[in-house]
């Protein structure tokens, strides 16, 4: 169909053409074949006329003879003469009054010897001197022959001069000289239909082609017909139609396949400016990615800021250009504290909201040259080609710190955040872009470390710190293959009894010499390296495992408490992999206590009180160590299933004395009582701590003053030694 659509300029030019060819044609051949007809007519007229003429010319001389000679053999004897001159007579001769022929010529003639009495009264009617040309009738055998007579009333001669005439040779003779070639001609009677003369070879044109005329004849009436043969139809007609047909037909198929050639030019046109287009929109859409992937190579798309590659090239070309004018190149790296909580609690939709906002305050506060770039993530960098001093940087981070103090309002949500900032600049000039990104990279982690909300500066001496601590992770990785560490034991005790009640369980890093590394040395170095997982997971073995001993050994009643560490949380089996120590070593789940912190608990709310609700399921208790010095919103302890809080040894350290810190004791330990949980005091090293508490009703304690963390032999002999009652000093 589409392709007809197409075409339709050629198939309307050769339906048009066709029916215009045809109808000329058709116009032409009408035309023609009334000019035919036309001529046919006259040619029968002609015909007639020649006839008549000759008629005429036979009455003509039969009149002169008749005239000039009276005497009725005279004009006999001129018969050979006048057959001569008029070939078309038959017999001539001489009627008396009686109706007898009484001289003929030629004399040999057989013919009627006389005419009939009615024959004889229609000719006595025919005045004297007239000439008649009348049907022969019985004066002749040949029906077609007509008589010429003369009537003559007067002496000497009383009678008829007559002449019959030979019709039929005279239209043979009309036929032969004046008939053209291949044309049917006929004469017959009107009367009774008597074919009188035919010269006819078809009759096939006959009834459509045939034209007549009447002969009128004194006494009756002839009838002449004329038609063409088919050859002289052919020859009679005119070739202009079938030239104008094929004329007609050839120009309208020049036509169509012009037309046709143009419809598909045309189509191809329309192809090819589709393909055209279709290329340019490629080319135009092509344009429109590369330049997309152009600005994605060096923007991030959320914020519409430099992205690392940008902040680096940028970051490598001022270092090559260092402008005369500048001591130091400055970079700052700046971490969203907790942002994953935002994500997490509100959304990424609402993290992203924020990340947006971020990063317009932080432009509001950074000026030209200067470019911020988002790193990815909630990482963000800070280019300052021109660095002064280091001072300089340092206000700036306060700037940026304090910008984002205020709340954010993202779709009804208000959000605070707090961002901590790692510094570095040049100092040798000597450095490269990636070293300086790795170095504020280093004093962000180190501000984090800090507590966040906060800038550090990288420095030669933390550098030398983290060297240190790369050593330490690889020693340590080395001790944990090779079973260097073990387990430390520090009593948790009654104080109104004295009486171990139970172990807190700390590891111990024993090197090759003897030397013994404590836990604060290596468990932040574990926590960053990701080795606290293979530790906790010996330290809860082992301490099960102690446990299962001394239950054996009697001291059924003892309790143990196991540290965990954040990144243990990240281990999606974590519950497996307690339930199994403790199952694993036989003892009763409600003598083990997990101590996590506060700011452990805080991160990952929702994961840990699955955990917690598990933990307590299974018997196991909880407890918040170093209690006071996390948070400050207490909200959470509602949510928790918590057994005990345990002060923090800052706390303790300074009362009866501080009041502040006694105050803040007291509140903690109403708290636990209100919470209807325990309370166990950290860090007591003296009598009068001891006693502070104790006053205020809290029992349970740990701390020099009872007892240092032991290893197991000695915790065994301690045990051992009194019941498991603590002597009044040890050292
Ligand atoms: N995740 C794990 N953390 C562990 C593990 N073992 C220890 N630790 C944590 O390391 C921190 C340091 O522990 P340590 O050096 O063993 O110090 C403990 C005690 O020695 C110390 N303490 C106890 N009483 C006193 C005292 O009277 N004075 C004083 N100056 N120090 C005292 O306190 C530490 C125990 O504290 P806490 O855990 O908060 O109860 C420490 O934070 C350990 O938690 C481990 O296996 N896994």
């Amino acid at each position: 169909m589409r392709k007809l659509q197409r075409h339709r300029h050629a198939i309307r030019a050769a339906i048009f053409g066709v029916i215009i060819t045809l109808a000329a044609t058709l116009g032409l051949r009408i035309a023609d074949d009334q000019s035919v007809q036309k001529q046919l007519s006259q040619e029968l007229t002609n015909l007639q006329l020649e006839i008549r003429r000759e008629l005429q010319l036979h009455l003509f001389g039969f009149s002169w003879i008749s005239q000039s000679d009276a005497q009725q053999q005279n004009w006999l004897n001129n018969g050979p003469e006048i057959f001569n001159y008029y070939r078309h007579f038959r017999h001539l001769f001489w009627l008396n009054q009686q109706g007898e022929i009484s001289a003929i010529y030629p004399s040999e003639s057989e013919t009627a010897t006389h005419v009939s009495a009615e024959t004889l009264t229609w000719l006595q009617r025919f005045n004297h001197g007239i000439r008649y040309l009348v049907p022969a009738g019985q004066l002749s055998e040949h029906p077609a022959d007509l008589l010429l007579v003369i009537p003559q009333h007067e002496t000497p001669a009383v009678g008829y001069y007559a002449a019959t005439i030979n019709m039929h040779q005279l239209f043979s003779f009309i036929a032969l000289t004046h008939l053209a070639e291949n044309t049917e001609f006929q004469v017959k009677r009107v009367d009774d239909e008597q074919l009188l003369f035919s010269h006819i070879r078809s009759y096939q044109l006959r009834e459509d082609w045939g034209h007549t005329q009447p002969f009128q004849l004194f006494g009756e009436t002839w009838e002449f017909e004329l038609w063409p043969s088919p050859q002289r139809l052919d020859a009679l007609r005119s070739n202009l139609p079938i030239l104008v047909f094929v004329a007609g037909i050839l120009v309208t198929c020049l036509l169509t396949f012009v037309l046709y050639l143009l419809g598909i030019s045309r189509v191809r046109e329309k192809l090819l400016k589709d393909a055209n287009r279709e290329l340019y929109d490629e080319i135009e859409e092509r344009e429109k990615v590369e330049k997309r992937i152009a600005y994605l190579a060096e923007h991030d798309p959320l914020t519409g800021l430099a992205n690392r590659n940008a902040i680096l090239a940028q970051l490598e070309r001022q270092l090559q250009i260092k402008q005369a004018n500048a001591k130091h190149i400055g970079l700052m790296m700046i971490d969203l504290d907790h942002f994953k909580e935002v994500n997490d609690t509100l959304g990424h939709n609402i993290g992203n909201l924020l990340l947006k906002q971020v990063s317009k305050r932080i432009s509001e506060v950074i000026s030209s040259p200067s470019i911020l770039a988002r790193l990815g993530g909630d990482e963000f960098a800070i280019l300052v080609p021109i660095v002064h001093s280091q001072l300089d940087l340092e206000k700036f981070a306060e700037e940026i710190i304090h910008a984002l103090d205020q709340q954010f309002n993202l779709e009804g949500y208000e959000v605070f955040v707090t961002a901590s900032i790692g510094i570095a600049l040049t100092q040798t000039g000597d450095e490269d872009g990636e070293t300086l990104m790795r170095h504020a990279d280093t004093a962000l982690h180190r501000a984090k470390q800090k507590g966040r909300n906060t800038w550090h500066v990288y420095s030669q001496e933390l550098h030398d710190e983290l060297a240190s601590r790369l050593e330490i992770s690889k020693r340590l990785r080395h001790a944990i293959e090779h079973e260097k560490l073990t387990l430390y034991y520090q009593p948790q005790v009654d104080m109104t009894t004295r009486k171990i009640i139970g172990l807190e369980v700390l590891v111990r890093w024993i090197e090759d010499d003897g030397t013994i590394i404590g836990p604060d040395q290596f468990i932040p170095i574990a926590e960053d390296s990701g080795l606290i997982l293979p530790i906790s997971d010996f330290v809860l073995q082992n301490a099960c495992k102690q446990l299962g001993r001394w239950r054996q050994q009697g001291f059924t009643d003892l309790r143990i408490s196991v540290n965990l560490s954040g990144r243990q949380f990240q281990t999606p089996d974590l519950t497996k992999q307690i339930l199994f120590a403790i199952r694993n070593a036989g003892i009763p789940a409600a003598y083990v206590e997990l101590e996590l912190t506060e700011q452990v608990l805080i991160e990952n709310q929702e994961s840990h009180t699955q955990f917690m609700h598990d933990m307590r399921e299974n018997g196991i208790t909880l407890a918040i160590d170093d209690f006071g010095v996390g948070y400050s919103s207490l909200s959470y302890l509602k949510h928790f299933p918590i057994n005990a809080l345990k002060i923090d040894r800052s706390f303790v350290k300074d009362i009866p004395e501080d009041k502040d810190d006694a105050t803040i004791t007291q509140t903690i330990i109403s708290l636990a009582h209100n919470l209807d949980i325990g309370i166990v005091a950290e860090g007591v090293e003296t009598e009068e701590q001891a006693q502070f508490l104790i006053e205020r009703g809290c029992t349970i304690a740990q701390g020099f003053y009872y007892s240092k963390p032991l290893p197991v032999d000695e915790i065994t002999q301690l045990l051992s030694q009194s019941n498991g009652v603590i002597p009044a000093k040890i050292s």
